[in-house]
Order: structure tokens, then C-alpha cells, then sequence
């Protein structure tokens, strides 16, 4: 079964609308978004979503290593996102601390992939390249460059997916897992539940 992921969640509502269409994670934007989250709301959404089971990624852009580390203890992160230029010096680093690590490629073109295994991380997310933002732009990358990843058991995809293409996403790479966020709201930090639970019934094949 593909691991659902819904992004961009910046409150306990919509972590819980997610949680109830039965998404696998959730992802908190710590980083310059209209999605961003405090620590502060970051740990009510961790405090809620315990019972429930369902995974909690932080996404960082170019954070310093260390602060990524101690927001992963505070609010007990179960994978941290690199969605910025970090190294694989930087993936060791924290895989050395004991965190599991999601390094997110840009796609623009075949060239962006090219060197997905030096970083050695335990899961990549292939997103859309865009000038405008780093993630959550709704924007699909072309595929076709990264057609060579099809079939790898680490790959997640995301970049402008939601009900109507996440079936056809899967067909074409049969990856991991799949990641929405700008496609399933209805304003900017807002989850719309209907594209949510469309979405996660959509990448279920249902
Ligand atoms: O979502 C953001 O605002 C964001 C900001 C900065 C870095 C990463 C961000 N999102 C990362 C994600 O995992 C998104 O789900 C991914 O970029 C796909 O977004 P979308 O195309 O809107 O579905």
C-alpha cells in the first residue's frame, strides 16, 4: 500500500481531518511558507496525533543542523524533510543523531537526480523546481526526467498532485509514496476535507 503524505498542515483541525481519511503522515512546514508552523503549534498537533498513529514530518529549508535535531526531540518528529540545498554531509549528520532522513530533489530536469545516491538518505521526495518557492507550489515536475526512479521502494513523489493525478503518479513510478499540499486547500495554509479525502482515496485506488 502507498505511504499517503498531506503536507502543509499548520493546525490540530486539519491535522485531524487527515488523520480521519486515513493519510499516513503529515507534514509541518518549518521554514519561510504561508504554511509555516510555530513550535508551539507544532507540539499541540504532536500532542493530538499520538493516539491516532499517523507519522509526523518536519520540513526544513537550509536549517542549521542542530536546531533541525532539537525540533525533531521537542516535538518527536518521525522524519525530517531537507527541502532546501542541504549536503549528504548534512543527511549523515543527522542520521548520526538517530533521525530518519527525506531529502527532497527539485526536479527541473534528468540532471537533478543524478546524484540522489551520494546522499544516502533513507527517503527522497521528488518536487517541482520553481524560482517562485521552494515547496507547495502546486506545480508537477515532468516526469519523463525522472522516469529512471520508477520502481524504487525510497522514492515519494509530490509537486501539484491531488485527486485527479495521484493515481496516474503512482502508475507511472510505483514509488513509495506520494505527498500533496497546495492541491487539497482551500486557502493558503487551509485543508479543503473533500480534496483531502479525495486525495487519500484516490492514491488508495478506491
Ligand atoms: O508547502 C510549503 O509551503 C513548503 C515550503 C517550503 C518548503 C517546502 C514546502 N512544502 C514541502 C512539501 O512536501 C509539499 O507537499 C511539496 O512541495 C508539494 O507541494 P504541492 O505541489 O503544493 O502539492
Amino acid at each position: 500500500m502507498v505511504f499517503v503524505k498531506v503536507c502543509g498542515i499548520t493546525s490540530v483541525s486539519d491535522a485531524r481531518l487527515a488523520a480521519r481519511a486515513g493519510a499516513d503522515a503529515i507534514g509541518l512546514v518549518f521554514a519561510e511558507s504561508p504554511r509555516r508552523v510555530t513550535l508551539r503549534r507544532a507540539r499541540e498537533i504532536a500532542e493530538y496525533l499520538i493516539p491516532d498513529n499517523v507519522r509526523l514530518v518536519g520540513v526544513f529549508v537550509n536549517e542549521a543542523p542542530d536546531v533541525v535535531v532539537n525540533i525533531a526531540r521537542e516535538v518527536g518528529l518521525d522524519l525530517v524533510q531537507l527541502h532546501g540545498d542541504e549536503s549528504p554531509e548534512t543527511v549523515a549528520y543527522l542520521k548520526g543523531r538517530g533521525l530518519r532522513v527525506m531529502k527532497a530533489l527539485r526536479v527541473r530536469d534528468e540532471g537533478s537526480i543524478a546524484r540522489l545516491d551520494d546522499y544516502g538518505a533513507d527517503l527522497f521526495l521528488l518536487d517541482a523546481f520553481s524560482e517562485r518557492a521552494r515547496g507547495g507550489t502546486g506545480e508537477p515536475f515532468d516526469w519523463s526526467a525522472a522516469k529512471g526512479l520508477s520502481g524504487r521502494a525510497n522514492i515519494v513523489v509530490s509537486g501539484g498532485l491531488s485527486a485527479e493525478n495521484v493515481a496516474e503518479a503512482i502508475e507511472f513510478f510505483r514509488p513509495y509514496g506520494v505527498d500533496a499540499s497546495s492541491g487539497l486547500e482551500e486557502s493558503p495554509g487551509v485543508k479543503d476535507g473533500e480534496k483531502v479525502r479525495r486525495f487519500v482515496s484516490a492514491a488508495r485506488g478506491e
